[in-house]
């Protein structure tokens, strides 16, 4: 059995040994030493050098500049309740942000998902899968047909910033009435605590025909979940640079090549923008308006990200640029298409419409469907 905090990120499993039950923290002058609770109640040091592999690579994404820690590093967090538990709020299990804390819970909830599919049997679903779509083909196909940007229309029920979006909320009919009114894409949100998805929500658009490439639009901390994103039917996924180190990125995009998913890296400053900007192979980066620890929206964050060097590397590279968030009208998106994108990722401003598909048309101001 593994301990919460010994489990191994999506890089390196660091042994679960045959520590059990629970692990606690004692302090001394210099750093917390890990201790493992028996089920005989008797307690075990953890080797040194296991706790120092989970710290090097905390020190590892500190050097990027990613700020979200993957894990508490004082232990489980608030929030984890295992038999006889309590816990003492304290800096190391708090977490500092929204982001933080959705980093936390998913690293959670995906170690209890892989424990009950692990990824030998969803291997076999992956085969089973329908076949990937190219969803790069997509965004291209609907830049030439419209010349404006490619629209990935977002499924969305809810968020932590903007609370319920739409009561009435039927996840099929809505992205039916996205690809009616144009949308190249589609993007589902399938994170349940914080933004009310699915995964059920992917696989019920996946299964009624619904032609649009799918985003899993997931917060992606471990390689199992692209294996269940592609067994759910799905044709890209999101990497977020603010939580995952180069070399994680770079790992997850090559299995994505593997299993047939596009991977959109998305990035939120200059030095993630950078960062991927290093990284082989990567054609579709998303940047995003909206800053995933403060909640602030700027769509002027799409035109920064995209001055200068930077968008002669892009164009370089042939990548292809979304632009991400906060964009609600006509004006929005001629802005965000001047700034060199080629396509737009929305979800408030053409969920809450009565009708979707008027909310696109809305949003571009002219009709963008291919009738
Ligand atoms: O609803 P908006 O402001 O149009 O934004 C859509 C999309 O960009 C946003 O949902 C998003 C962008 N990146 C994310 C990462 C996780 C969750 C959600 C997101």
């Amino acid at each position: 059995m593994e301990t919460f905090f010994l489990r191994g990120s999506s890089l390196s499993s660091i042994p679960s040994s045959s520590l059990n039950h629970r692990s606690t923290f004692r302090s001394n002058n210099r750093r917390p030493c890990l201790r493992a609770q028996q089920s005989d109640g008797s307690a075990t040091d953890i080797p040194p050098g296991e706790f120092k592999v989970r710290n090097s690579q905390e020190e590892i994404a500190a050097t990027q500049g990613i700020r979200i820690r993957r894990r508490p590093p004082t232990g489980p967090p608030l929030h984890y309740v295992g038999p006889f538990e309590f816990r003492l709020q304290n800096e190391g299990n708090t977490p500092r942000n929204i982001l933080e804390e959705i980093v936390w819970n998913k690293d959670t909830e995906v170690a209890q998902m892989r424990g009950k599919k692990p990824l030998y049997t969803l291997k076999k679903a992956v085969d089973m899968a329908p076949p990937p779509r190219d969803f790069i083909a997509a965004l291209k196909a609907s830049y030439l047909r419209t010349e404006m940007p490619a629209l990935i229309a977002e499924v969305k029920k809810a968020s932590p910033s903007r609370g319920v979006l739409r009561e009435d909320f039927d996840p099929v009919e809505i992205a039916k009435a996205y690809e009616k009114g144009g949308a190249a894409c589609l993007s589902v949100l399938t994170d349940a605590k914080y933004f009310q998805g699915s995964f059920e929500n992917l696989e019920a658009i996946r299964n009624a025909g619904v032609t649009c490439p799918i985003l899993c639009k997931e917060f992606i901390v471990d390689a199992w979940q692209l294996y269940y994103a592609r067994a759910k039917g799905a044709d890209a996924v999101l990497l977020i640079a603010a939580i995952l180190p180069d070399l994680d990125i770079k790992y997850m995009a090559k299995i994505c090549k593997l299993i047939g998913l596009t991977p959109l890296v998305e990035v939120h400053d200059e030095n993630e923008m950078d960062r991927v900007l290093e990284i082989d192979g990567i054609q579709l980066i998303g940047i995003n308006n909206r800053n995933l620890e403060t909640f602030e929206v700027d769509i002027s964050n799409t035109k920064k990200l995209l001055e200068g060097e930077r968008g002669e590397k892009i164009k370089q590279k042939d990548i292809i640029v979304v632009g991400e968030s906060g964009l609600c009208t006509p004006a929005d998106v001629a802005y965000v298409q001047e700034a060199g994108v080629k396509a737009i990722l929305v979800g408030e401003s053409i969920v809450k419409q009565k009708d979707p598909t008027t909310g696109i048309a809305e949003l571009f101001g002219k009709d963008i469907s291919a009738a």
